[in-house]
């Protein structure tokens, strides 16, 4: 999950990196908290939910930032956080996984979302099911449950109908939750947009303004609080007028470079 892509190369090196949206991180980092998702932003998408690709760089870049920012730092993720650790080792950084279900403060202090037994029924139920949704992949989270389709297609309305009638028997304390080729079934108590404001309310996010950069629909929420806080919101990718972020980078690759000149 790591390769020897290097920093700065390409297009991107001959052009200056200058995007308004994090000139002011640069400028003034002690007034900044930086919120960053995982796929589609920091990395690009793979084909297979096991197959992203980590540059061997990023850790460093991630761990030198969070330097600069006093440690104001955060992941946040539709992963697992046992999933996220790995793949930025030997760095930990404070991360919230399941699109906020769980959360890691700077401190270390780890909350879980509750698995009850029904919940670990319905994901062996969902397995099972998949067998007839050939190139169906189902990601067990712990606390939520992921089929992706981006090798099934013409499964993608079975397998919205099946999960729709799984949260219905599931109850009130789920949610259904769309991504890109993927849905999902997940605590409905969380956001993203929650896990930032949770963040913000501790060392040493407090008192900094929020920067969230992301690129699908889970992502709007914390959009929404940066937004609502007097941060910055960024999108990755092509500008839409459906996302409530008020910046865009064009892609992962774009965005790894511009971190990597963030970094003094
Ligand atoms: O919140 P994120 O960090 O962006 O995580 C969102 C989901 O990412 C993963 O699925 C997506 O990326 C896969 C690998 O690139 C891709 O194959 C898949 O089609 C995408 O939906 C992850 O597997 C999910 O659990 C996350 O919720």
């Amino acid at each position: 999950m790591s390769s020897q892509e290097q920093p700065g190369r390409g297009e991107a090196e001959q052009r200056p990196l200058k995007e308004p949206a994090l000139t002011a991180l640069s400028l003034h980092p002690q007034d900044w908290a930086l919120f960053l998702d995982i796929d589609g932003t920091l990395l690009d998408l793979a084909e297979r939910p096991e197959e992203i690709i980590v540059p061997d760089y990023l850790p460093g870049t991630l761990h030198a930032l969070s330097r600069q920012l006093g440690g104001a730092l955060a992941l946040v993720t539709g992963r697992a956080i046992e999933f996220v650790d790995p793949l930025f080792a030997p760095f930990r950084f404070p991360v919230a996984g399941l699109h906020g279900a769980e959360r890691r403060d700077a401190g270390g202090r780890l909350r879980r979302a509750h698995i009850p037994p029904a919940f670990q029924e319905m994901k062996q139920i969902i397995q099972r099911q998949a067998m007839a949704w050939p190139g169906a992949i189902v990601e067990d989270k712990g606390a939520a449950v992921a089929v992706h389709f981006r090798h099934a297609p013409g499964s993608e309305a079975e397998i919205g109908e099946a999960m729709q009638r799984h949260l219905e028997e599931a109850g009130p304390d789920w949610n259904l939750q769309r991504g890109k080729m993927v849905i999902e079934i997940c605590p409905a108590h969380a956001s993203k947009g929650h896990a930032v404001e949770a963040f913000l309310a501790e060392a040493p996010f407090e008192g900094r303004r929020p920067i969230t950069i992301g690129d699908d629909v889970t992502d709007e929420t914390m959009f929404a609080a940066a937004n609502r806080l007097g941060g910055q919101s960024v999108r990755i990718g092509e500008a839409d007028e459906k996302t409530l972020a008020r910046a865009s980078i064009g892609s992962p690759a774009r965005l790894r470079d511009v971190l990597g000149t963030l970094v003094k």
